[in-house]
């Protein structure tokens, strides 16, 4: 049973074939099998670790209220067409804090109608106006390309790590489908009465997001502190505060598509006492990739991604009242 959650260096992955990066590929399985989460230093490709990227992009929560009111989802902005990524506050009375946030994806299509989920979710950006912030669009561009890169080399650690080949994951990825969510958490400002159950933990402590495991494949997070994973005896463990890591860590459809062998595992987020900015990449498939367990695994009907992602947004009311709902 693990202990604690493992760091590994993962330099190794963008290196030739050869026993350095076969050690990289059975440590990374292995942490992927226990616990489901892991700590990763050594990424091959510029992360939100580099202080001065992540100083820039977050400049996001700086911008004037009325210009984030023009990003803001249709949802709370009804004059706006975006619907599925930008912007979005949450007060949601119960809740310890306000979260604010900005989903981005790698789609370029128009504004959906109401009842066209597949273009709903290929839709447009929305981009702070770069008189505001500038250079912000370009940088937030190339961390996308970087973090999609870097989803590849991981995915394919994991596929040699289970006997696949290491391009057997490739087909099902790409299209602009995976998720860079750039979040902020303010500190808790309601009265004890009203902070709702599923915001406290055991010991009394206030949480800033309840335990979930996340929905899609596999999550790329940068975070500050106040994770924790869940392991399968129940003991919380706190995500080492490392200076240059990248927590890592796998969502059901992964699960699903592994037979069970890789772990989507709960995971929470202590309330902190200052605002606190997290930025999670969600590694998802092509809308129209069909998953289904992969050989060796216990056979169950496929399921198209854009389907497994639909079936989980209805189930948590995406975009509607509850923060974090999608691929969360
Ligand atoms: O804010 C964090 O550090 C974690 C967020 C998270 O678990 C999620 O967005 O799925
Ligand atoms: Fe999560």
């Amino acid at each position: 049973m693990p202990q604690q959650i493992e760091t590994i260096r993962v330099d190794a992955l963008a290196g030739p074939p050869g026993p350095l990066r076969d050690a990289t590929d059975t440590a990374l399985g292995r942490a992927a099998e226990a616990l489901g989460f892991l700590v990763i230093t050594g990424a091959p490709v510029a992360t939100l670790t580099e202080a001065g990227r992540r100083a820039r992009l977050l400049r996001l929560f700086d911008l004037p209220a009325p210009e984030k009111r023009r990003l803001t989802n249709s949802k709370h902005a009804p004059e706006n067409d975006n619907r599925y990524r930008g912007y979005y506050a949450y007060r949601r009375p119960g809740a310890p804090c306000l979260l604010e946030g900005l989903d981005m994806g790698g789609g370029d299509g128009p504004a959906a109608a109401a009842d066209d989920i597949e273009a709903l979710l290929m839709e447009h950006n929305v981009w702070p106006a770069d008189a505001l912030l500038p250079g912000w669009r370009a940088e937030a561009e190339a961390h996308y390309r970087d973090m999609e890169a870097f989803g590849h080399l991981l995915m394919a650690s994991l596929a040699r790590h289970l006997g696949l080949g290491g391009d057997y994951f490739e087909p099902f990825f790409g299209g602009g489908s995976s998720t860079l969510r750039f979040l902020q958490g303010l500190p808790p400002d309601l009265p004890e009465a009203a902070i709702d159950d599923r915001y406290r933990a055991a010991d009394g402590g206030l949480l800033a997001t309840p335990a979930h495991r996340d929905s899609g494949v596999l999550t790329l997070l940068w975070q500050p502190g106040g994770l924790e994973a869940q392991a399968p005896d129940g003991r919380r463990l706190a995500a080492p505060d490392i200076d240059g890591a990248l927590n890592v860590n796998f969502g059901d459809c992964l699960e699903f598509w592994s037979g069970g062998r890789l772990r989507a595992t709960p995971h929470r987020v202590r309330a902190q006492a200052l605002p606190r900015q997290s930025v999670p990449f969600f590694f998802e498939p092509r809308f129209d990739a069909l998953i289904a367990p992969m050989p060796g695994a216990r056979p169950a009907p496929a399921i198209r991604y854009a389907d497994h992602l639909i079936e989980k947004m209805r189930l948590f009311g995406t975009h509607a009242t509850e923060p974090r709902s999608r691929n969360a």
